[in-house]
C-alpha cells in the first residue's frame, strides 16, 4: 500500500532541554485511520505540529505524498488538513464565510460549489448562512473540520476532536470520520479515550513521553482483548501447579489458587476439561471468576512499564 505520510528519526527539543520527541518512526498509509493514542504531554501535539509545519523538528525527516516538510514545504502542507483542539472561529462570521475564507489561505479558487459539498457531508449545509456564533459546540467543532478540508487535502489531522464533547456528539464524530474514510481521506487523530481509538481507527499507535510504543492494527489488538483469566479459588491453597495438569497453560496465583488464562474468541476454551481434570486431581474449587485484560489494561501496563 501506498505511504501518505513518512515519519523518520524526528525529534523535538524545547528550549529550556525538554525533550518532547525522543525520535519518532510512523508510516501511515494511503486512506487509513490511524488513532494516536497517549496520556497527557505524550508529545502528541507536538508530533502533528511539526507534520504541519506549525513547529519545526530539531532532527529527523517527513514526507506528506513523496513530498518533503520543509524543502517542499507548500506541495506538503497543500496535502495535509489540520483540526486543533482550540474552537479558533470569528464570531460574527457566516460559516459559509468561513470556510470560504480557509480555502483562500490555501490559495485556491473560489469554489462554492466545492464547499457547499463539504458542508453537506459534514450535516452543515442548511447552517451555510448562519453565524457561527448561533451554533451548538458540535457545529462549531464541524466548521473546523470544514475549514480543514476546504482545500480538498489527503490527509487530515484531529488533534483530540472530542476533548470535553458530551457522548452524543463524540458519537457523532465517530461517524464524520467514518465517512471522511469514505472520501477516500487518510485521517490521523490524537486522543487519550481509548474507547474513541477503538470505534474509529483502523490502526493504533501509543505514544508516551515522546517515543512510540506500539503501532498495531487494531483488530490485533481486539484479540488481544480476547485473552481472558478464569480464576480459580481451592479450598486447599496449593504451591506448584499438579504434574497431572501441566498441560494446561495454569499459573498458580498469589493465593494459592489457580490462573487459566484462555482465548474468549476461540470456538472452544477448554474449561470444560479443565474443571473435570481438577476434579481428578483432588482439587476442590471455592469459587470461580474470569478477567479480560482491555485495551485500557494494555495501554496502562505498555504506559507503566515505560515509565519504570
Ligand atoms: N512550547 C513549549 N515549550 C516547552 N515545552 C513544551 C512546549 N510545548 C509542549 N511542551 C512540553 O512537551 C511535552 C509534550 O507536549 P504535547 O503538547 O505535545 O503533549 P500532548 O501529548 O499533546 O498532550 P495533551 O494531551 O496534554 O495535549 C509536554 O511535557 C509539554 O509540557
Amino acid at each position: 500500500m501506498t505511504k501518505i505520510l513518512n515519519v523518520s528519526g524526528v525529534t523535538k527539543t524545547y528550549e529550556g532541554g525538554h525533550e518532547a520527541l525522543k525520535g519518532v518512526d510512523l508510516e501511515i498509509d494511503e486512506g487509513e485511520i490511524l488513532a494516536l493514542l497517549g496520556p497527557n504531554g505524550a508529545g502528541k501535539t507536538t508530533l502533528i505540529s511539526i507534520i504541519c509545519g506549525i513547529a519545526t523538528a530539531t532532527s529527523g525527516t517527513i514526507t506528506v505524498g513523496g513530498f518533503d516538510h520543509v524543502k517542499d514545504y507548500r506541495a506538503a502542507r497543500n496535502l495535509i488538513g489540520l483540526v486543533p483542539q482550540e474552537i479558533n472561529l470569528e464570531p460574527f462570521e457566516t460559516v459559509m464565510n468561513t470556510v470560504r475564507f480557509s480555502r483562500g489561505l490555501f490559495g485556491r479558487p473560489r469554489d462554492d460549489a466545492r464547499i457547499e459539498e463539504i458542508l453537506k457531508l459534514l450535516s452543515l449545509h442548511d447552517k451555510k448562512d448562519n453565524r457561527i456564533m448561533t451554533l451548538s459546540g458540535g457545529m462549531k467543532r464541524r466548521v473546523l473540520i470544514a475549514k480543514a478540508l476546504c482545500h480538498d487535502p489527503q490527509v487530515l489531522f484531529l488533534d483530540e476532536p472530542t476533548a470535553g464533547v458530551d457522548v452524543e456528539l463524540r458519537k457523532d464524530m465517530w461517524d464524520i470520520v467514518a465517512k471522511l474514510k469514505q472520501t477516500g481521506v487518510t485521517v490521523i487523530l490524537t486522543t487519550h479515550y481509548i474507547e474513541e481509538a477503538e470505534a474509529m481507527a483502523d490502526r493504533i499507535a501509543v505514544i508516551s513521553k515522546g517515543e512510540i510504543l506500539l503501532v498495531e492494527d487494531k483488530d490485533a489488538l481486539i484479540k488481544r482483548l480476547g485473552q481472558k483469566e478464569l480464576l480459580i479459588e481451592l479450598d486447599t491453597p496449593i504451591d506448584t501447579v499438579p504434574e497431572t495438569l501441566a498441560d494446561y497453560p495454569l499459573t498458580v496465583s498469589g493465593e494459592g489458587g489457580l490462573v487459566y488464562s484462555y482465548d474468549a474468541q476461540a470456538g472452544s476454551t477448554g474449561i470444560t476439561g479443565l474443571l473435570a481434570d481438577l476434579r481428578d486431581a483432588g482439587l476442590h474449587m471455592s469459587d470461580l471468576s474470569t478477567r479480560q485484560s482491555s485495551l485500557e489494561d494494555i495501554f496502562v501496563d505498555l504506559v507503566r512499564e515505560d515509565a519504570a
